[in-house]
């Protein structure tokens, strides 16, 4: 059971579990995609039954939706809630500045709304997910199916006037077919290497005809709440420029994990 996660999934679930405590009532929450978001939305499920926390929670997947529906939170559009007091998700890199790169899921454009619509983003990552400079993880873009080989050059010959290693731009796959969003559209991910000017690079690709949007957060995330395989926890907050220590539990083990339902 959750006693017998492995380091990554435990230093996720730490930082999950950690952030989730940020959570207070009547907040409205932006809710995440992708492995450590599912278990940031299955603790706040827990609060909601244990403790009688009320939220309303924004999805940014259908994914997440119908997990938050299953742990008993609820589900509101982000028209409906308007704007976010806190959203909290993945990312598959950060770097010192807080920015990221996501989308390893497919999410990143319904999760840049749902971020930017809200006073503050909190990232939840295991630590292997920090990086000095953005770009070792590719880069996703999400393009319309319409002439995406046509994008795909644009976007190629626009990568060669950047600061960056690569230039390939690879159509992600579901099995044999194109990989497709929530929205119906396809994927890009680029193989960059190095991102030199990760702002400059996130402005320059949203000009390209037929890209909806790309996996770079630029001056979105506020907080990032770092989890480790040994239980422990650092704080990464952008406007304190310090880091806070945390210890989650007594240490590792499965007391750790004792209040999660199987
Ligand atoms: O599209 C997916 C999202 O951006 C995820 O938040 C990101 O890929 C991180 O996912 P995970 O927590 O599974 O590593």
């Amino acid at each position: 059971m959750t006693g017998e996660l492995s380091p990554i999934d435990t230093a996720k679930y730490v930082a999950a579990r950690r952030a989730a405590d940020m959570v207070e009532d009547g907040m409205r929450v932006g809710l995440g995609t992708g492995s450590t978001a599912a278990w940031l939305v299955r603790r706040l499920g827990e609060r909601v039954r244990d403790e009688g926390l009320r939220i309303k929670g924004v999805p940014t997947s259908t994914r997440t939706a119908q997990l938050a529906c299953e742990v008993g939170i609820e589900v509101v559009s982000l028209d409906q809630a308007g704007w976010l007091d806190l959203t909290i998700d993945g990312a598959d890199e950060f770097d010192g500045d807080l920015n990221l790169i996501k989308g390893g899921g497919g999410a990143h454009l319904q999760e840049k709304i749902v971020a930017t619509a809200s006073d503050q983003m909190v990232v939840i990552a295991d630590a292997g997910k920090e990086v000095e400079t953005l770009g070792a993880f590719p880069l996703p873009v999400e393009v319309i199916p319409f002439g995406w080989q046509t994008t795909r050059t644009l976007i190629e010959e626009a990568l060669d006037t950047m600061d960056v290693l690569g230039t390939s731009a690879a159509l992600r796959m579901n099995g044999e077919a194109p990989f497709v969003t929530d929205e119906g559209n396809h994927i890009l991910d680029l193989h960059l290497q190095r991102i030199g000017n990760a702002r400059q690079l996130a402005l320059v690709l949203n000009q390209v005809p037929g890209v909806v949007e790309n996996g770079l957060f630029i001056d979105i995330c506020d907080k990032v709440v770092v989890g480790y395989g040994d239980g422990r926890v650092e704080l990464r907050d952008i406007n304190a420029g310090t880091i806070e220590l945390d210890q989650l539990a007594d240490g590792a083990g499965e007391n750790l994990f004792s209040d999660l339902a199987d």
